[in-house]
């Protein structure tokens, strides 16, 4: 049994659907980022999961239950956590296992040990509102572990902090997927492939691919053509119309050309190269990358 089925999920918002028959399951033990652009449908996804969003079709079922009946087994992390200032980051820890109706013994015993692993030992006697963002956001992971959840949730954890918090909390997020089974959206495929073995791509509420990274790429990447020369703006606009050319993007002075089929593509293009004498520096056939992947899927779905 998956530890979180997902089938046929659907959202609307009147005639908006912003979610649509989205199917997934996450194993125990499994990391899995939900990757998708600003608006996709991620946070919508998420707090249905967690009963927050009622759902207008599917269903969710959480270690074989329905996922209305299973919200203490969920950690959550919001996207945008709001903690009181003045309550030290102990203080809220003892708050939040109150509200979990932890015995005390237990409790003292659990955030002693939740402080040392996000690192907030040496201040857990000050107040939040001196905290940096990352900090903040370490006492968020240990609030959303205080009852040893079966899953935890985060939505965008690391988006809002500069790239030293950042590297913290994946950093820490790594030591915690050891022992924890994991969901988090993000828009930052980078950080993704980092941590994750699974990946859920959406856009516009529709799962794009479900799969490992290592899957994903063999099975949807796709060749491409570098071309580095002088002036290759003209050259690429005429390109565009041509049948064989699939897609042209332009950065610079180099030319990434995806065409439907590699052999003819590439003497096609050489062919064209000699004929308007552009004096290239490069040709080169390349393997798209992960986050080259993602984009192409994004943009053309
Ligand atoms: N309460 C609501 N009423 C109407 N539309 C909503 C509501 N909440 C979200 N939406 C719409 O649903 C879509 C998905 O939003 P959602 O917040 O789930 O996206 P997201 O992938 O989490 O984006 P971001 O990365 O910006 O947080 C968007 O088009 C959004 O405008």
């Amino acid at each position: 049994m998956h530890l979180l089925q997902v089938s046929q999920l659907q959202k609307k918002y009147g005639n908006h659907e912003v979610v649509q028959n989205v199917d997934f399951h996450i194993n125990q033990g499994e990391c899995v980022a939900l990757l998708g652009p600003n608006g996709a449908g991620k946070t919508t996804i998420i707090k249905m999961i967690l009963d927050i969003n009622k759902l207008t079709g599917g269903k969710i079922l959480l270690n074989g239950k329905r996922h209305d009946q299973m919200r203490k087994f969920i950690g959550y992390l919001p996207q945008h956590p709001t903690f009181y200032p003045w309550m030290t980051g102990r203080e809220l820890l003892i708050f939040m296992g109150g509200l979990s109706n932890i015995e005390r013994d237990i409790l003292e015993e659990r955030i002693n040990e939740l402080l040392k692993l996000v690192g907030l030992s040496e201040v857990e006697n000050q107040l939040i509102g001196t905290y940096s963002g990352g900090m903040k956001q370490r006492l968020g992971i240990a609030q959303a572990l205080i009852h040893q959840p079966k899953l935890l949730i985060m939505d965008e954890p690391v988006s809002a902090l500069d790239p030293l918090g950042r590297r913290d909390i994946l950093e820490l997020l790594k030591v915690i997927k050891q022992k924890s089974t994991i969901l988090f959206s993000t828009h930052i495929l980078h950080d993704a492939e980092e941590l994750c073995d699974k990946m859920l791509i959406i856009n516009k509420g529709q799962l794009l691919v479900n799969g490992s990274i290592h899957q994903i790429i063999e099975q949807t990447q796709k060749p491409i053509f570098i071309i580095q020369a002088p002036r290759l703006s003209e050259w690429t606009h005429q390109l565009m119309n041509e049948d064989l050319i699939e897609s042209i993007e332009l950065t610079g002075n180099a030319a990434k050309v995806r065409v439907k089929n590699i052999e003819q593509g590439r003497d096609w293009l050489l062919s064209h190269i000699l004929k308007a004498q552009l004096p290239i520096q490069k040709f080169e056939l390349v393997q798209e990358s992960l986050e080259e992947i993602f984009l192409r899927m994004v943009k053309s779905s």
